[in-house]
């Protein structure tokens, strides 16, 4: 069976991927699978360099199709906070101190200024064989309080007006069709096929 390294230990993330590469007959592991993570300096300056970073290091060290993913929030009154950092904004990787220091970053801005864009990178690498990549962007607003319980990092205080709803209140499926993640993984869909046929292996 076909397999796809999937570079994260983040399993919110790792759920959306495996809608996408199982159908396509890949069997999806993580790094929570890896008997021993190797540690992967994320130096880059843009989500794509991070995504890059990660995706190009584990398939040189193991031989693996892997799919890497770097995403963030930028928030425009923060001037673009925390963006790539948005990880470890509150210093650990921890989601409810994260929500915690950017409800307080944000007191007092006044609704119409709580613009935020929710950016992925994704970059899948092969042995011998350029690597694709692809990027998707959603804007939505910050709320002053957490809505909703399903997803996982800052779902619950990203809302989309359109819809009256957080990430959170969304189901996988419908957080899909409108996320940062989900039109990367539409892009993905255009172009993967090609190049996995394209390879020179
Ligand atoms: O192991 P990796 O893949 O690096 O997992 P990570 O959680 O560290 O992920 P990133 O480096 O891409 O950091 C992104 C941060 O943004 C959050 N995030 C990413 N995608 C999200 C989404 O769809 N909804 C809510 N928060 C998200 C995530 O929880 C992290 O705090
Ligand atoms: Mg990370």
């Amino acid at each position: 069976m076909k397999k796809i390294l999937i570079a994260t230990k983040n399993q919110g993330k790792a759920r959306e991927f495996c809608a996408f590469f199982n159908p396509r007959g890949f069997k999806v592991l993580t790094l929570n699978d890896l008997e021993q993570i190797p540690q992967i300096i994320e130096n880059g300056t843009t989500f794509t360099e991070n995504a890059m970073i990660k995706a190009q290091t584990l398939t040189k060290l193991l031989g693996t199709v892997t799919l890497a993913d770097d995403s963030g929030l930028m928030v425009t009154a923060l001037a673009g906070r925390p963006g790539i950092y948005s990880a470890r904004y509150a210093g650990d990787h921890d989601d409810a101190a994260n929500n915690a220091k950017l409800l307080r970053e944000l007191s007092g801005v006044a609704k119409n200024e709580r613009q935020a864009v929710f950016h992925t990178s994704l970059v899948v690498t092969r042995p011998q064989q350029t690597p694709l990549t692809v990027v998707g962007e959603v804007t939505g607003e910050i709320l002053t309080k957490a809505r909703g319980t399903d997803g996982f990092g800052y779902d619950p205080l990203f809302y989309l007006p359109k819809l009256g709803k957080t990430f959170a209140e969304l189901t996988s499926v419908e957080k899909n069709q409108v996320s940062h993640r989900g039109k990367a993984i539409q892009q993905l869909s255009q172009e993967f096929d090609g190049w996995w046929q394209n390879n020179k292996e």
